[in-house]
C-alpha cells in the first residue's frame, strides 16, 4: 500500500469527524434503505444509534413520494431479485431528480452476470458513494480473475486501491473499499481508515450497515461526500473497537459496537479516530 503522506494528524479528522456526528444527531437525516433481507435489522438500528432515522422502503409504488420525503437513500442489492431492480433505479433516478444523494453497496458484484449487469446498471445513474469489499470494487471494473467468491471479500483493501480509484473516475463517485483499512477515494485523492476490529467481518452485513451510515453522514455533509464517507467508516469502526473490549465473540460485539455507536462521545472520537491521508 501507498505510504501515509500528507498526514493532518487525528485531531484534524477527529473534531471534524465528531462535528459532522453532531450533524447527524442534530439533523436526524432520513435515510431511505433499498436493502437486503439479511441486513435490515443491523442496518436500521445503526442508523438509528448514530441519530438518524432509517426506513426500509422498497415498494415500487411508494418511490416517487418517499424518495421525495428522503434526506439520502441507500441502495443495496445483496438478496437482489429482478422485480426490486425496478425500484432500486426509480429511487436512484427520483433522488437524482431532486438532487439528493444516494450511496450504493454493489454486494457480491462479479459473482454472476445478472449482478455484475444490474450494479453496472445501477453504477452508470451515478451514486454519490460506492461502497464494497475488495473483492467487489476489482469485480465493479471488470478486473477480477475470478468471479467474486459470494458476498465476503477473497482479497484485502489494498489490493483494491487503483481498482478504487479507477471507478472513482469512470463512475465520477466517491469509491469506499473496506478492510483492516478503509480506502476511500473520489479517484486522486485517497483517505485511509483504520479504526475497527476485524471480527466486524464475523458479523453478517456489517458492510451493508457501514453503506447505510455513509448515506447519513453524506446527507448532512452536501458537498464533501469524501470525508462523509471517511467519517462514517471510522466512527462505525471506532465503535467496533469499544465494542469489542466487552465482547466475548460475534453476537455480543454486534450488541456492543451498536450501544458504543450510541454513546460516542467528543473526547473519544478526537482521541481514536484514524484517518490519514494517503
Ligand atoms: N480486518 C479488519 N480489521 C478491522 N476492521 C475491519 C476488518 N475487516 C473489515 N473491517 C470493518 O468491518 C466493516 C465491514 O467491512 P467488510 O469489508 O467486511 O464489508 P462487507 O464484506 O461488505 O460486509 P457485508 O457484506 O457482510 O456487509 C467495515 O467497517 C470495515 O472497516
Ligand atoms: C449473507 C448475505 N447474502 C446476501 S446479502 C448478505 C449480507 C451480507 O452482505
Ligand atoms: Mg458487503
Amino acid at each position: 500500500m501507498a505510504s501515509f503522506r500528507g498526514f493532518r494528524g487525528n485531531d484534524a479528522f477527529g473534531s471534524e469527524a465528531w462535528k459532522a456526528l453532531c450533524r447527524v444527531r442534530e439533523a436526524a437525516p432520513l435515510i431511505q434503505c433499498i436493502t437486503n433481507f439479511v441486513s435490515m435489522d443491523i442496518m436500521a438500528n445503526t442508523v438509528l444509534a448514530a441519530g438518524a432515522s432509517p426506513a426500509m422502503v422498497h415498494a415500487i409504488e411508494e418511490i416517487a413520494e418517499f424518495t421525495a420525503l428522503a434526506n439520502a437513500v441507500c441502495i443495496n442489492v445483496g438478496t437482489l431479485s429482478p422485480e426490486w431492480i425496478f425500484a432500486m433505479k426509480a429511487a436512484a433516478s427520483r433522488a437524482n431528480d431532486l438532487k439528493k444523494p444516494w450511496v450504493l453497496d454493489p454486494v457480491g458484484v462479479g459473482a454472476t452476470t445478472f449482478r455484475t449487469e444490474k450494479c453496472l446498471e445501477l453504477i452508470a445513474l451515478r451514486p454519490v458513494v460506492i461502497r464494497g469489499n475488495a473483492s467487489e470494487i476489482i469485480a465493479a471494473i471488470g478486473a477480477s480473475v475470478e468471479p467474486t467468491r459470494g458476498v465476503d471479500s477473497t482479497l484485502p483493501s489494498k489490493d483494491a486501491l487503483e481498482a478504487a480509484k479507477e471507478l472513482a473516475r469512470a463512475s465520477q463517485s466517491i469509491v469506499a473499499v473496506t478492510g483492516a483499512v478503509d480506502l476511500v477515494t473520489d479517484g486522486k485523492r485517497v483517505l485511509g481508515v483504520s479504526n475497527g476490529v476485524a471480527l466486524m467481518q464475523r458479523i453478517t452485513a456489517t458492510g451493508c450497515a457501514v453503506t447505510a451510515l455513509i448515506a447519513a453522514f453524506v446527507a448532512v455533509h452536501p458537498g464533501r461526500p469524501l470525508e462523509a464517507a471517511a467519517f462514517a467508516l471510522a466512527l462505525f469502526g471506532l465503535a467496533g473497537e469499544i465494542g469489542m473490549e466487552k465482547a466475548s465473540g460475534p453476537a455480543s460485539l454486534r450488541v456492543h459496537l451498536l450501544d458504543a455507536l450510541h454513546s460516542l462521545d467528543e473526547v473519544t472520537v478526537i482521541s481514536r479516530i484514524k484517518i490519514a491521508q494517503i
